[in-house]
């Protein structure tokens, strides 16, 4: 059996995004990466029981219970060590990360984020936020965008992005469903099967 990706996915909301990794790795579109853990950082994520209907291990390590964004990420670091995870996926995780730990995963995290980067980014720039500031702008265009993460909130490395088309009449909450089925449900768990890929072929080299 060829060897696989070890990847957890970063959760904090109702895991959609999740679910398309799970859904892209049920029907074989993900050969070179396996999600063995799922980790919330906060209590009440629907996501945790999305992947414990998928039989995945989950983890909550709750950011205010346990002082902070430091001690979670030192928790966290535990947790990815012990499962020996090669690759973190960040999908709806709305923590930022510090540099201490993006340093400690160059180019081994990644995350999805609903616009086509640099637009409406960065600090504050979240869930439907992001479609609000997109229509208020009046753009024509959003969509959604992959890229590796690095201390700076949405400033990594882009790997992929998708358009989708703004309608009259749109409001943040289609949007989001337009942005979500239409683009990063689609460039998100390809993204992933790439970097797993990419990792696979690595660690052969080494
Ligand atoms: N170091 C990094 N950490 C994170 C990145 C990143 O690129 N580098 N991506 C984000 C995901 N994200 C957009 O894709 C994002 C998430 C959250 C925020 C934000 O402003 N969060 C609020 C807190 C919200 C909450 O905890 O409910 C804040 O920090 O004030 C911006 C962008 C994940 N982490
Ligand atoms: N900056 C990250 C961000 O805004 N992510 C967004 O959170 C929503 C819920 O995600 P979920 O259903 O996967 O939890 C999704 O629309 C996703 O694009």
């Amino acid at each position: 059996m060829s060897a696989k990706a070890r990847i957890a996915v970063l959760v904090s909301g109702g895991g959609t995004n999740l679910q398309a990794i799970l859904d892209a790795s049920a029907r074989g579109e993900i050969p070179d990466g396996e999600v063995v853990l799922v980790i919330s950082d906060r209590s009440g994520a629907y996501a945790l029981e999305r992947a414990q209907k998928a039989g995945i291990p989950t983890m909550e390590i709750n950011k205010k219970a346990c002082g902070g964004q430091v001690p979670f990420e030192q928790q966290l670091i535990a947790a990815l060590t012990t499962n020996r995870v090669d690759l973190i996926v960040l999908a709806g995780f709305l923590s930022i990360l510090t540099e201490n730990f993006t340093t400690l995963y160059t180019r081994r995290i990644i995350n999805v984020h609903p616009s086509l980067i640099p637009s409406f980014c960065g600090a504050g720039f979240y869930g439907l936020k992001v479609h609000q500031a997109a229509l208020d702008r009046g753009v024509k265009v959003t969509g959604a965008t992959v890229h590796f993460v690095n201390e700076i909130p949405d400033g990594g490395e882009i790997i992929a992005q998708k358009a989708v088309d703004i309608q009259p009449g749109d409001t943040p909450e289609i949007l989001q469903r337009r942005v979500m089925e239409q683009a990063e449900w689609i460039i998100l768990p390809k993204s992933v099967e790439i970097i797993s890929k990419e990792i696979i072929s690595t660690m052969k080299s080494e």
